[in-house]
């Protein structure tokens, strides 16, 4: 907490800056309200607060009639008047937008009324007892830090004042401009030094360190680095000295060949553990600290020597230029194709190189799905060269079907109609993006011999299935449907059959077999040859229903919502045709969306409907049946920097909607087996689904080890606890992961265990550390990173941002520049790449094969169990707050998953989990995500790695109860 007091316009101002939290351990708005508030007290239950708001706090008026005021530029530079805001929340950058309800509580002041948007925040009991302006403002993030200082260093405000008789300013205009000139005088002002300041001083603390030392490591090509020699040197010394031509790069080159412990590093890397002589010119090992190497920088432009320093940031223990330029043992002519080998460049010749890869190995659908899905995901510059460059192995299957049916002589199909047909198999892999060959400047087809002339691919894809079978699916699940769930089979059919448009909820805690009715509910649809369109709010959610994809890519749901936004989706196009012909919607894992998202939905489905959004003539979601289920004890909408309130703020049941839906319930665990051991009462009298149950509606007993920290402690029982012995990853994954070596090949056996924990970091750890287990040599791979060039300041940023900083940078749900991957592990894939054949964000796959440019595999679990698949790199689009550029990253979307994040794992039947809590669980529901995944007690081991003064079979559980005690009570 820091002050300044001054003086301003008359009133004592004071700066108070309160430092509420450390980064990331947020306090709830409660907090920050109980201290800072930004509105009028009610001036008949507080008057003191009320009148010193009043004289103190008020901003303003300024604007209209008072344009001069003293904060106007082009508008208020303060930003008065704020908005009205019904809560406390923050903004990206982490600065508080405090409450300012619409009170109605006002103030004259001059000629303007004044309201809560005017209020400068403030402590009330500050206020009241000093009688000042008291500016207060709560610091939350480490980004914040920054305003601390900025008031620490700003110095106490100092006025120069001279008293003057005005008269001698008339008659002496000499002895003015005299004074002006005292320079001596104006030093000694300027060298004045607050309190602070002046004891740093006094005591000789420093005023600036280096540490550690930075090298600036030179780089050049082959025999041309500069040699300085002194301008007396005679020419002929200079060449006899065998030191003249050594530089940094050459004696790294000298140092690998000698010693081989140099070449685990790269030349950036090399003074952490080597000093430079200079005299000798000579890397020698360190013997004490540390130093930092910096690649001195090569602008974009200079040939081949900005490729050299492009290798140099990846390549390790290079012993010669030659050395450098050799990739898997091919010599390559000069540094660029080495990078392009490498995968460093971001060259379109790539996507040639993917076609002709995939061609020679695959079948036609296979080329073209990948064509498809490069259309979609690669940012390709000349999309019709492209498909020039592979009509035709595309097309092969069509050209074969053809040569084997028509009589002898009349065999071969012309060129026209390959293409034509190739075309139409496009659209239609293109009409399950949403997306037509127009889009991508590709012909169309033709021949209209074939064609379905006005047909709409997405309808067609939706009623693509064999009626009998699903008939026969649909008798077989609806015998097998338990009581509870015959009667949600009965409510949503009938309100099908009766057009009734009634939004439904299907509320059931986890494994109550919720997916397995939307798959009967689908299966019978299909019988009846109807629509049913079918969305999950996360990937590996939408890969266990039939068709479905994720809701954002269906309804194409803006990132950024707010009150008023809706879906960007046209009348008469196919996809609101398909919403319009569907007969029922199903939107599994709701509770994951942000209620915006669904507000933004029923917006645009009752434009679609042709439905008022206002009166009685409004229906929601336009009339459409819509089915919505989950369990609000999972994940909650993952809203960055949010605080409990905010995320509470941000359910479905915080939607005015949810008042529509009509509530359907599940309450019998499908998912846990009825063993012995399940049913015994192994903990305070709960069988295991009780203990899942109360451990989810935090009914659990709780407890507390610190004063001021949450008590939302719980014991676990010991049976699930794993000793964390001397490397606890390694006891984890050897119990999780038994018998590998005989079974890490095997889809099967990956596909029924992980191992989950709430961070990235500590993902990335288990899967380095299984990585290892693996038999077989790895291959990495680079992404290609750049700064997007739409960027307003492209131009600046980029010498800002070296392309090896960029490569440094990490994002959740984005892969990392270096992949290093073994045949037989298992990947998780991180976008929706074509949830048609199961390529969700989520999905599960073990490496088949890796390739110069694709990676083949076998997807494992979910409704396509066991499908080939390719996987090209694609271009991602990084935008993140902390950085004031867009990432550009070609890469692989995928991430190596012997270990996932408990988030990830939601939605996943598995017979073995491993939930590794060297941290506590940070959010709501994660604890119970994590238990309620296995089908037995067997299944589920728990290793918790607590600090010494906290019980080792204790971990925290955070339930936000508040944001389903409705449906509770219901
Ligand atoms: N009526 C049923 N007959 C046979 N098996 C069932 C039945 N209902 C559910 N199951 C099985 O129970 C397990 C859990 O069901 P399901 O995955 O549908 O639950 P869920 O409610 O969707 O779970 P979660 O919320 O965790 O995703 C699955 O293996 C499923 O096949």
């Amino acid at each position: 907490m820091y002050t300044v007091e001054f003086q301003k316009r008359g009133l004592p101002h004071i700066h108070l800056l309160v430092w509420l939290a450390e980064e990331d351990k947020l306090r709830t708005t409660a907090d920050i309200d109980a201290v800072i508030s930004a509105e009028l007290p009610n001036p008949e239950i507080d008057p003191l607060g009320y009148d010193a708001v009043v004289k103190y706090m008020l901003h303003g008026p300024c604007g209209g009639a008072n344009a001069n005021a003293p904060c106007m530029k082009d508008k208020c530079s303060k930003h008065f008047p704020k908005d009205f805001n019904s809560a406390t929340t923050f903004d990206k950058s982490g600065c508080a937008i405090y409450r300012r309800r619409d009170s109605g509580i006002q103030v004259q002041k001059g000629s303007a009324i004044l309201d809560n948007r005017h209020v400068v925040p403030y402590n009330r009991n500050l206020l009241v007892r000093l009688q000042a302006h008291v500016n207060v403002e709560v610091c939350h993030k480490g980004k914040l830090i920054k305003y601390l200082f900025k008031y620490v260093t700003k110095g106490p405000d100092r006025s120069l004042v001279i008293a003057e008789n005005p008269a001698t300013q008339a008659t002496d205009p000499p002895t003015q401009d005299a004074r002006r000139k005292d320079e001596i005088q104006q030093f000694i002002d300027c060298r004045t030094l607050s309190s602070y300041e002046a004891i740093w001083r006094l005591n000789e603390y420093p005023i600036h360190v280096r540490e550690p030392a930075v090298v600036r490591l030179g780089v050049h090509l082959d025999g041309q680095q500069k040699v300085p020699y002194r301008k007396q040197s005679s020419i002929d010394r200079v060449l006899r000295d065998p030191n003249a031509g050594k530089t940094h790069l050459t004696e790294w080159f000298a140092l690998n060949c000698r010693d081989p412990e140099a070449r685990s590093l790269t030349y950036a890397q090399i003074p952490n553990k080597y000093t430079w002589l200079p005299d000798c010119k000579e890397w020698t090992p360190r013997k004490r600290g540390f130093g930092i190497g910096r690649v001195a920088y090569v602008p974009p432009g200079s040939g081949d020597v900005f490729f050299l320093r492009m290798l140099l940031t990846k390549v390790r223990g290079s012993l010669s230029y030659r050395h450098m330029r050799t990739v898997n043992g091919e010599i390559c002519q000069d540094f660029e194709k080495a990078c392009d080998r490498l995968g460093l460049l971001s060259d379109s010749s790539e996507w040639v190189k993917v076609l002709t890869e995939v061609s020679a190995s695959s079948m036609p659908r296979v080329i073209r799905t990948t064509f498809v899905s490069m259309l979609m995901f690669c940012e390709i510059p000349n999309p019709l060269a492209l498909y020039d460059s592979a009509w035709r192995s595309m097309g092969d299957d069509y050209a074969y079907s053809i040569c084997t049916t028509l009589p002898t002589g009349n065999n071969s199909p012309t060129d026209e109609r390959i293409q034509n047909w190739v075309l139409r198999q496009l659209q239609q892999l293109l009409g399950s993006h949403s997306s037509t060959l127009n889009d991508f400047g590709l012909p169309i087809t033709t021949d209209d011999a074939d064609s379905d002339d006005g047909a709409n691919p997405l309808i067609n894809n939706h009623l693509d299935f064999d009626m009998n079978s699903q008939s026969i699916l649909s008798s077989t699940m609806l015998e097998s449907l338990n009581t509870d769930q015959l009667h949600v089979y009965s409510a949503i059919i009938n309100s099908i059959h009766n057009k009734s448009g009634q939004p439904f909820f299907l509320y059931g805690h986890s494994g109550t077999g919720k997916t397995f009715l939307y798959n009967a509910i689908t299966a019978r649809l299909r019988s009846m040859s109807k629509i049913g369109v079918l969305v999950a709010s996360s990937g590996i959610a939408a890969t266990l229903l039939p068709k479905a994809t994720t809701a954002h890519s269906r309804f194409k749901i803006p990132l950024t919502l707010d009150t008023t936004s809706t879906c960007p989706i046209k009348k008469g196009t196919h996809l609101a045709e398909l919403i319009g012909e569907a007969s029922l919607i199903i939107w599994d894992e709701a509770p994951m969306t942000h209620r915006l998202a669904f507000e933004a939905v029923d917006r645009r489905f009752c434009d679609i409907m042709n439905v008022p959004l206002r009166g009685s003539l409004y229906k929601p979601f336009g009339g459409k049946n819509v089915l919505f289920g989950g369990d609000f004890r999972q994940t909650l909408p993952v809203i960055t920097e949010a605080c409990r309130e905010q995320t509470v703020d941000g359910s479905l049941t915080r939607s005015l909607l949810w008042n529509s839906f009509k509530l359907l319930k599940l309450s019998r665990n499908m998912r846990i087996t009825n063993s012995v051991a399940d049913e015994a009462r192994f903990m305070h009298g709960y069988t295991f689904p009780e203990w899942v149950l109360a451990l989810g509606d935090a009914k659990l007993k709780t407890t507390s080890f610190k004063p001021d920290t949450p008590s939302d402690w719980v014991q676990i029982p010991q049976i699930f606890l794993v000793d964390h012995g001397t490397h606890p990853i390694g006891s984890i994954t050897e119990d999780i992961y038994d018998l590998f070596l005989q079974n890490y090949r095997q889809p099967q056996y990956l596909a029924t265990r992980a191992i989950i924990t709430p961070k990235n970091t500590t993902v990335t750890e288990i899967n380095s550390y299984m990585l290892q287990q693996v038999p077989g040599i790895t291959k990495t791979y680079y992404s290609s990173d750049s700064l997007q060039q739409s960027t307003e300041t492209f131009a600046s940023f980029e010498d800002c941002y070296p392309t090896e900083f960029l490569n440094t940078l990490t994002f959740n749900g984005v892969p990392d520049h270096e992949l290093i991957l073994k045949n037989y592990t298992p990947i998780m894939l991180l976008r929706n790449l074509n949830p048609g054949l199961g390529l969700c964000n989520g999905t599960r796959i073990m490496i088949t094969s890796l390739g110069d440019n694709v990676i083949r595999g076998t997807i494992m679990g979910g409704s396509n169990d066991t499908d080939d698949v390719i996987i090209t790199r694609i271009v991602l689009n990084i935008e993140n707050s902390r950085w004031p550029f867009i990432l550009k990253r070609r890469q692989f979307p995928v991430r190596l998953c012997y270990g996932m994040t408990i988030n990830k794992s939601q939605g996943q039947t598995l017979d073995k989990v491993g939930i590794y809590l060297p941290d506590p669980v940070f959010s709501h529901g994660q604890l119970y995500v994590g238990v309620s995944r296995v089908r037995s007690t067997n299944g589920l081991r728990i290793l918790i790695d607590n600090p010494a003064d906290i019980p080792g079979d204790y971990t925290r559980n955070i339930v936000f109860r508040e944001a389903f005690t409705d449906i509770l009570q219901a």
